[in-house]
């Protein structure tokens, strides 16, 4: 099953909460994330049945192998183990990852782990305690993110690093994140400043690009590229000349890769999102508690994926001197 641009759907990003424990200023802003912010109500949000029983619908309609959970806060999400072990007793799905801010792995990664996880993806965005206080607007320490990552080292999960570069918030923390993950057995992967939502208060000015991170690093630190694990891979992965340890670099702003992209998001609601800039999503829940059968989940999911055709950050440069497209939030989607 190909879209209208010819791409496949392999790989399933599911937001399992829109609730953070953070406020990571270009994510949720906490002036706008307050109090007063009103978020998914319970009975809208998918159950876990439901989410694992959709996770099967897409691996009969289109053959996915790859899961990546996401949300939001995964890790907020209560019993999120059973989840993971649903899923891991799918047929046809042979990666499980998630993405999270590590801050509550300590107590869950070791029981994620049995449960049929493989890899984490922990975001981290500067090493400097203050900084990332400010940065993650919750005064959260650096070392809670460091105690996360051990944990899920020790679990022998797979770990991924991911780091936000905005200019003006943490460009003088390319080097030294390089330098502290540089021989720890963990891939730092660094992410231009996307234009994700409404919200972020986002300009060109602050992306630092693939080509300026590179030369940062590789000034003090030789890198080499790599080839691609596969395609429609979204980081460019490089390789230290000094030995063999790698680092990415996320380039959706400067570099698009939505020719390639296979990726489809479920929010926790149960939209199906086929951009990551979309406006909306396609509501599969009300579908689904709706009675509809197997067969009609199936034909849903194949038409809303062969009529795609975004390709938001191919055109990016061409909206930004147009008004505002509304957006749906990366809280909601997962990034
Ligand atoms: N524009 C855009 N950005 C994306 C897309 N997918 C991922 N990203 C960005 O890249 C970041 C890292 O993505 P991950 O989920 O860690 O990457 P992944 O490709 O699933 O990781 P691996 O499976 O380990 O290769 C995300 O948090 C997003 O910021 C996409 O389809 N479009
Ligand atoms: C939305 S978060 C959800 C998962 C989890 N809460 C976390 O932070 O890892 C997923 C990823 O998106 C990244 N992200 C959030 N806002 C972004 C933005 N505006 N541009 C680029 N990446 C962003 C985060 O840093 C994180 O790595
Ligand atoms: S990036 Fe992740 S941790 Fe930070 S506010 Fe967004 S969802 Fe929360
Ligand atoms: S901008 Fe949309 S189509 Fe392009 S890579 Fe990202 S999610 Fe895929």
């Amino acid at each position: 099953m190909k879209d209208k641009l010819g791409r496949p759907l392999r790989d399933l990003r599911i937001s399992v909460t829109d609730r953070c424990n953070f406020r990571c200023r270009y994510c949720m802003p906490p002036e706008i994330f307050d109090k007063d912010f009103k978020f998914m109500p319970k009975t809208e949000i998918l159950t876990l049945e439901e989410l694992a029983y959709m996770t099967k619908l897409f691996v009969k309609a289109a053959g996915i192998e790859k899961v990546r959970i996401t949300g939001g806060e995964p890790l907020m999400r209560q019993n999120l183990v059973h989840l993971i072990s649903m899923i891991k007793e799918i047929e046809g799905i042979n990666d499980i990852a998630m993405t999270t801010n590590g801050s509550l792995l300590p107590s869950q990664a070791k029981s994620l782990k049995k449960a049929g996880l493989e890899r984490v993806t922990i975001s981290l965005d500067s090493l400097n305690d203050e900084k990332f206080k400010y940065i993650n607007g919750r005064n959260i320490g650096v070392q809670s993110v460091l105690d996360g990552i051990n944990s899920a080292l020790k679990a022998d999960l797979q770990v991924k690093i991911n780091m936000v570069v905005k200019r003006g918030m943490n460009e003088e923390d390319i080097l030294p994140m390089a330098r502290f993950f540089k021989d720890k057995g963990v891939i730092l992967r660094y992410i231009e400043y996307m234009d994700v939502g409404n919200t972020n208060g986002w300009k060109l000015d602050h992306v630092v690009s693939k080509k300026e991170i590179f030369s940062i690093i590789n000034k003090e630190l030789p890198i080499e590229p790599v080839d691609p694990n596969y395609l429609g891979e979204v980081a460019d992965r490089y390789k230290y000349k000094d030995n063999d340890n790698e680092i990415g670099i996320i380039s959706s702003v400067t570099d698009a890769f939505c020719s390639t992209c296979s990726r489809a998001r479920l929010s926790a609601d149960g939209n199906l999102v086929t951009c990551l800039f979309a406006s909306k999503g396609h509501n599969l829940r009300d579908f689904l508690r709706a009675g509809a059968s197997d067969e009609e989940m199936i034909t849903k999911i194949k038409e809303i994926w062969t009529n795609r055709e975004d390709k938001y950050s191919e055109e990016r440069l061409s909206h930004t001197d147009k008004k505002e497209i509304k957006k749906i939030e990366m809280s909601h989607i997962g990034g």
